[in-house]
């Protein structure tokens, strides 16, 4: 963990020092990855039953890749009622968030007589990538496989490892209450080849999206072209800004909330107050003594823990921008204040009621967010991943003889003369059928 004063460091230092901790993560993937992409593009089911095999000790056939309806079944009817109804209240509430984003399709006829506009129209078909390695991630099949469905995509092909053939049942529950048509227990980045490419199981899709691990990302990465993908998820990572109004074992419990996800992840305090933070680093050390996950948790902790102290919450702010977080806590009396001078986080959090954890699950907005400062120009998941736009142009010829004459020039300009051609022709052609126009 690092302790950093922007008073003694300096503001672009501490900034720095930060950025180091982000950028030193790398592990090498791209080629086990491009090797895992080709072996299932050119041998479809055989490569990925094998490397199901490799990675997630799960022998498995092309018959028993799809989960059935009767195993989704099964699996829904072990979770328990009070499970199943806060599933429920979590899928309305995100369906409701989304549905808000719904667009509008646009058409109007401008001053020379063409009608322009643009129509949304959803994807055939999705790919939902589901974490499962080291957790299972019942939250994360909503916040996939909702947007999807309020998009109008038809076809959602969800796949999830199910390391030594364990699926938590409330994963199924999820993918079967969000609407998922297909579910395939494969994982890392075999699953992405196979949604790209397809198998002679699995129907290629349009679109990939959803979080997963470097290999997952990597995957990602490298369809990208053939497919489409929503972003690069990395790591997780919080910036928590909190003033001494907080309760410091609150403060300490919303880093580590980020900090047990992965070793990878990074939880950083920024606060104006030197005696708060080391309250809130005593109350991490004691709560990493007793939480579940507290290897993963100590070892994100201290590899990539900070707490930053800064002249004042402006200073924070202004730190918090240039760090672009995945999440942004805004622990103070006024959070609306300090959130008008923020620019990049791919959620915020404003209110010391209103945890991240929250948003993790019940919130509304998606959880799946852009990670590794990518919050500079991405956003997170939503509608808009789902549905593409197609522009439309209709006009007469009035309206050709309007415009037609400067596409001419242009095209001649550009040494285009089929396109030059393709306009005069119909303009000379109106011109022969109406001599005295
Ligand atoms: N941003 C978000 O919204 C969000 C949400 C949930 C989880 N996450 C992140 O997703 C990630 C989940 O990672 P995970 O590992 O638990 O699950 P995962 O499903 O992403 O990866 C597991 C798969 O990785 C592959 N794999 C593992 N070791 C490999 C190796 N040596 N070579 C090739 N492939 C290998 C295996 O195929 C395995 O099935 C975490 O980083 C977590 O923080 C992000
Ligand atoms: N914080 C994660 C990335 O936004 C999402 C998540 C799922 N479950 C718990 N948390
Ligand atoms: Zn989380």
């Amino acid at each position: 963990m690092k302790r950093l004063n922007t008073r003694d460091a300096g503001f672009e230092s501490a900034f720095n020092a930060l950025l180091t901790n982000r950028e030193e993560q790398g592990q090498e993937v791209t080629t086990p990855v491009a090797n895992i992409l080709a072996s299932v593009r050119k041998e479809g089911d055989t490569a990925l039953c094998a490397l199901t095999e490799r990675f997630d000790r799960l022998p498995v056939t092309p018959a028993t890749l799809a989960f059935t309806a009767q195993e989704i079944a099964e699996a829904t009817a072990q979770v328990s009622p009070e499970l199943l109804e806060a599933l429920d209240v979590a899928a309305r509430r995100i369906e409701s968030f989304h549905q808000k984003q719904l667009p509008s399709d646009m058409r109007y006829t401008d001053a020379e007589g063409m009608t322009l506009g643009m129509r949304w129209i959803p994807l055939d078909a999705a790919g939902l990538y589901v974490p499962g390695g080291k957790a299972a991630y019942p939250s994360s099949v909503l916040m996939n496989a909702i947007p999807a469905k309020v998009a109008g995509v038809s076809r959602l092909a969800m796949c999830v490892p199910t390391p030594d053939g364990v699926i938590n049942p409330l994963v199924l529950a999820a993918a079967a209450r969000a609407g998922v048509t297909e579910i395939y227990r494969v994982g890392g980045a075999q699953a992405v080849g196979a949604m790209a490419y397809g198998t002679q199981t699995i129907r290629p899709v349009d679109r990939i999206v959803g979080p997963g691990n470097a290999y997952v990302a990597e995957a990602k990465r490298q369809v990208f072209g053939h497919v489409g993908i929503d972003s690069i998820a990395g790591p997780s990572d919080v910036v928590v800004i909190a003033d001494s109004g907080s309760d410091p074992r609150v403060i300490a419990l919303d880093l580590l909330a980020q900090a047990e996800h992965d070793e990878l992840a990074q939880a950083t305090l920024i606060t104006p107050d030197s005696a708060f933070a080391d309250k809130v680093i005593a109350a991490v050390d004691a709560e990493l003594k007793v939480l579940s996950r507290t290897a993963i948790a100590s070892a994100s902790w201290a590899r990539n823990g900070a707490v930053l102290i800064t002249r004042d919450l402006l200073e924070a702010v202004e730190l918090a921008n240039r760090l672009a977080p995945e999440h942004l806590e805004l622990m103070v009396d006024d959070p609306e204040a300090l959130f008008v001078h923020v620019r990049h986080a791919g959620a915020a959090f404003l209110g010391r009621f209103c945890p991240e954890a929250v948003g993790d699950y019940v919130g509304g907005p998606n959880h799946v967010l852009p990670t590794s400062r990518t919050a500079r120009f991405a956003s997170g998941l939503s509608i808009y991943d789902f549905m593409k736009r197609t522009t439309f142009l209709s006009g007469g010829p009035d309206a050709l003889r309007r415009i037609g004459p400067s596409a001419v020039a242009l095209a001649h300009a550009e040494g285009l003369q089929a396109h030059a051609f393709s306009v005069s022709a119909r303009l000379d052609a109106l011109a022969e059928h109406t001599p005295n126009a």
